[in-house]
C-alpha cells in the first residue's frame, strides 16, 4: 500500500514538473520572441535589417546544406549587410566589397578577432594556434614566429627542389595512368602532390607515392587529418545553443575529444622523433619542426613550449593542404568543361615555356592567361566559402548600422564572387575578365576594389599566400602543358559537374575524374 502510494505520489509530482517546466519554456520562447523581434533598435542605432528570427533558435533554422548561398540570398532580399541572430549569438554577414573593406581595412581593429569555439578549443589546443586565435598577445607572438621564421621568402625558397621533384612525380603518375589507358582521379593525385609539400615542408617527411617516407604514418596523417577538416568544417550548434552542448546528441563533442586525443599524440611523436633525429646531429636540412624547435620560448625561457609547436603545426597542415588541393581540382574542371580556356592556355604555355622542357616556378610570373584562370577560379570556387569567422572586440557601427561587442562575422567570399552588382555573367566562368588591358601582370590576391578576396586582407590576411600561389600555379601550369584534357568516358565536356559542398573549404561535391594524353616528349616525363 504504502509503495502504491509513493508511485502514485511520484507520478503526480513528475507531472506537475512536466507542466511546470513546459510553461516555463513557452513562456520564455514568447518573451524571447518579443525581445529579439524587437531588439532590432539598440538605443536609437538600428541593427542592420535581416529576416524575422524564432525564438531561442533565432535565424539558426534558416541555415541549410549550403549556408554561403542560404546567406548570399539573404543579402540580396535584405541589403549588403545583414544582421541574424544565431541562437543566443550576434552575427552579421556580407558580399558586398565597400562593407567587407570596411570590415577589413578601416576596421580592422575591430574585427581582428575571433569567437572562441568548441572546435578551437578541442582542435586547436585551446585556441592556442594562430588561425583560430583570438586577437591578443598570443596570437601576435605566433604570428610573428609564422611569418619571420617559417613562412619567410628565403625558407621558401630553400625547398624549391622539393616542390619541383613533386611537380614532376604529379606528373608522372597522370602519364603512367595515360601509358595503360586508366581513367585519372584527380582528386586523389592533386591531394597527394599538396599533402607531400606541406609534409615535406613540415615535417621533413614525404608520405604518398612510391618510396613513401613511412606508409603506416602515412596513412594515420591522412586519416587525422580527414576527421580534423570534417570537425572545423561544421557549424556545431553547441557553439549557439548552450542545451545542445549538454545533450550532444550526435555525439559532436565526444568525437572532437577523441580527435583531440589523436592528433596530439600524433604531434608528440613527430616532435620527440625530430629532437632524437637533432641529438644524433643527421645535419640534413631543417624543416618547420627544427625551425620550432631551435626557437627561444617566452620570457627568457631556451625553448618554445611543445604545446606552442605542436598548435603551429596543426594549424600549417590544416590551412595548407587543403586550400590548395581543393581550388586546384577546381580549376581543372573549369578548364576541362571549357576547351577552348585549355587551348589557349596551352598556347600561352607552349609560347613561354616551349616542348622542351617542363614548366619551373620561374616560369610562372609570365603566365598571365593562367594566373587569369586561378583568379577566376578564385572568384567562382574559393578555397573556403566563408573566411575563418571574425569577430567583433567592441561595439561599433557600420554604414550607420550598430553592430554589438562579440558580433560573429561572417564574410561570404563565395557570395561576393557571384555578386550580380559587381560581376557580370556571375556563373560563366570567363578568365578573360581577369586580363588587364595594359597587359601587365594579373595579381592572384585582390585588388584594392575588393572585388575577390581569396587570401583576405588586413590583420588576418592568409600568411601562406606566396606558397599557397606557388602551389596552385605549379600544379596547374605542367598538368597543362604536359597533357591535353578531356572528360571521364561518355561525358560531354559541359557535362563536368560543378555543384560544391560545404565545409571550411569548399570542395567539389565529386572527384574530378578524367582522361589524360601526353603532349610532350616521352623523357620528359621521367
Ligand atoms: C591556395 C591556398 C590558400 C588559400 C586560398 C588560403 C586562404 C586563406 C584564407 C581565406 C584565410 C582566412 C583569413 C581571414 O579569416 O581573414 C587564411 C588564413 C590562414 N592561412 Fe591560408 N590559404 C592558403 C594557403 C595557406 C598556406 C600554404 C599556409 C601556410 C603554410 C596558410 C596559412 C594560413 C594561416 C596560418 C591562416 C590564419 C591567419 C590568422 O588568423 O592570423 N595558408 N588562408
Amino acid at each position: 500500500m504504502d509503495s502504491a502510494l509513493h508511485v502514485f505520489m511520484i507520478n503526480h509530482l513528475l507531472t506537475f514538473l512536466c507542466i511546470l517546466s513546459s510553461s516555463y519554456l513557452i513562456f520564455k520562447c514568447i518573451s524571447w520572441w518579443f525581445f529579439f523581434s524587437n531588439n532590432s533598435i539598440v538605443g536609437a542605432i538600428k541593427l542592420p535589417p535581416g529576416p524575422p528570427k524564432w525564438p531561442i533558435f533565432g535565424n539558426l533554422l534558416q541555415l541549410g546544406q549550403l549556408p554561403h548561398r542560404d546567406l548570399a540570398a539573404l543579402c540580396e532580399k535584405y541589403g549588403p549587410l545583414v544582421y541574424l541572430r544565431l541562437g543566443r549569438v550576434d552575427a552579421i554577414t556580407t558580399n558586398d566589397p565597400d562593407i567587407i573593406r570596411e570590415i577589413l581595412w578601416q576596421q580592422d581593429d575591430v574585427f581582428a578577432s575571433r569567437p572562441r569555439t568548441l572546435a578551437a578549443e578541442h582542435l586547436a589546443y585551446n585556441c592556442g594556434d594562430v588561425a583560430l586565435a583570438p586577437l591578443g598577445p598570443k596570437w601576435k607572438r605566433l604570428r610573428r614566429i609564422c611569418m619571420e621564421h617559417l613562412l619567410t621568402t628565403k625558407r621558401l625558397e630553400s625547398f624549391a627542389g622539393h616542390r619541383s621533384d613533386e611537380a614532376q612525380h604529379l606528373v608522372r603518375n597522370v602519364w603512367a595512368s595515360a601509358q595503360c589507358g586508366k581513367e585519372v582521379n584527380l582528386r586523389e593525385l592533386l591531394g597527394a602532390f599538396s599533402m607531400n609539400n606541406v609534409t615535406r615542408m613540415l615535417l621533413g617527411k614525404q608520405y604518398f607515392g612510391v618510396g613513401s617516407d613511412a606508409p603506416q604514418e602515412a596513412v594515420e596523417f591522412m586519416h587525422i587529418t580527414h576527421e580534423l577538416f570534417w570537425l572545423l568544417g561544421l557549424i556545431y550548434l553547441g557553439d549557439y545553443l548552450p542545451i545542445w552542448r549538454w545533450v550532444d546528441p550526435f555525439g559532436c563533442e565526444k568525437k572532437m575529444r577523441q580527435v583531440e586525443k589523436k592528433v596530439d599524440e600524433f604531434h608528440t611523436k613527430i616532435i620527440e622523433q625530430h629532437r632524437v633525429s637533432k641529438e644524433n646531429q643527421d645535419g640534413g636540412e631543417m624543416d618547420f619542426v627544427d625551425v620550432l624547435l631551435s626557437l627561444p620560448g617566452e620570457d627568457g625561457k631556451e625553448h618554445m613550449d611543445d604545446i606552442e609547436i605542436k598548435a603551429l603545426i596543426q594549424d600549417m597542415i590544416a590551412a595548407a593542404t587543403d586550400t590548395s588541393a581543393v581550388t586546384n581540382e577546381w580549376a581543372m574542371a573549369e578548364v576541362i568543361k571549357h576547351p577552348h580556356v585549355l587551348k589557349r592556355a596551352q598556347q600561352e604555355l607552349d609560347s613561354i615555356v616551349g616542348p622542351n622542357r617542363m614548366v619551373q616556378e620561374t616560369d610562372l610570373a609570365h603566365l598571365n592567361y593562367l594566373r587569369c584562370i586561378v583568379r577566376e577560379t578564385f572568384r567562382m570556387h574559393p578555397a573556403g566559402p566563408f573566411l575563418i569567422p571574425h569577430e567583433s572586440t567592441r561595439a561599433t557601427t557600420i554604414n550607420g548600422y550598430y553592430i554589438p561587442e562579440r558580433t560573429r562575422v561572417f564574410i561570404n567570399t563565395h557570395g561576393l564572387g557571384r555578386n550580380t552588382a559587381i560581376w557580370d555573367d556571375v556563373d560563366r566562368f570567363e578568365p578573360e575578365r581577369h586580363w588587364a588591358a595594359d597587359g601587365s601582370r594579373v595579381e592572384i590576391s585582390h585588388g584594392a576594389d575588393f572585388k575577390i578576396l581569396p587570401f583576405s586582407a588586413g590583420k588576418r590576411k592568409c600568411p601562406g599566400a606566396p606558397l599557397g600561389v606557388t602551389l596552385v600555379l605549379t600544379a596547374l601550369a605542367r598538368l597543362l602543358h604536359a597533357f591535353d584534357w578531356a572528360p571521364a568516358a561518355g561525358l560531354r565536356p559541359e557535362d563536368v559537374d560543378t555543384s560544391e559542398v560545404y565545409g571550411m573549404t569548399m570542395p567539389k561535391a565529386r572527384p574530378l575524374i578524367a582522361i589524360a594524353r601526353p603532349r610532350l616528349a616521352a623523357h620528359l616525363y621521367h
